[in-house]
């Protein structure tokens, strides 16, 4: 299977250290792993801030499915608990895309449908792939440029922290 992206994201207890919880257990596939991001939380206003990154990874022998366990493996992994939606979480992992995989199973949808309208995976996604490409929805250099301003500018690069 091809070229996968994953966002990560995190706004409880050692944000930093729960996204490179993420990171580490995703080693052995890792191609490229975008700087931390500070963001304004979208869904629910009333939490902390969150730190978002983006992460590409490949593995000819993992489809979508390999992918999603992987990501809750790891949300496991940080002791994430399921309260509230869009509510505050130690750890965050999301399948954005998978290549060209189109899915409509609720288990898993592809492309991930908030993919478009989130700065906090476009931008991120951008800086490590300039011709990320979001499928049935065209460039993520497009969609970010038609994100009204305001949701850009919540998503502020904090280059004082680095995931190794
Ligand atoms: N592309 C995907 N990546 C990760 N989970 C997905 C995906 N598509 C569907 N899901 C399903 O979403 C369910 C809930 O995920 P989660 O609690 O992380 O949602 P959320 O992060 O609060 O909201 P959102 O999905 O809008 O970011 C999971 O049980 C998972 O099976
Ligand atoms: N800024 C930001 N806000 C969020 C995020 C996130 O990753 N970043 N994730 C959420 C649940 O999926 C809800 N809100």
């Amino acid at each position: 299977m091809s070229r996968t992206v994953l966002s990560l994201g995190s706004n409880l207890g050692d944000r930093l250290g729960y996204l490179q919880l993420a990171v580490d257990g995703l080693r052995d596939a890792l191609v490229a792993v975008s700087s931390v991001y500070e963001t304004r939380p979208w869904g629910v206003s009333d939490q902390p801030d969150f730190l978002n990154a983006v992460c590409v990874v490949d593995d000819p022998g993992r489809d979508e499915w390999d992918w999603l366990r992987r990501a809750q493996e790891l949300e496991e992994a940080a002791d994430r608990v399921r309260e509230q939606r869009w509510g505050p979480r130690t750890l965050d992992v999301d399948v954005v895309v998978v290549g060209e995989v189109r899915s409509e199973d609720p288990r898993l949808l592809l492309p991930h449908p908030g993919t478009a309208s989130r700065a906090t995976v476009l931008v991120p996604w951008l800086e490590i792939e300039q011709a990320a490409w979001l499928p049935g929805r065209g460039s993520v250099a497009g969609l970010l440029a038609e994100l009204p301003a305001e949701e850009r500018a919540g998503v502020r690069l904090r280059d004082d922290l680095r995931l190794a």
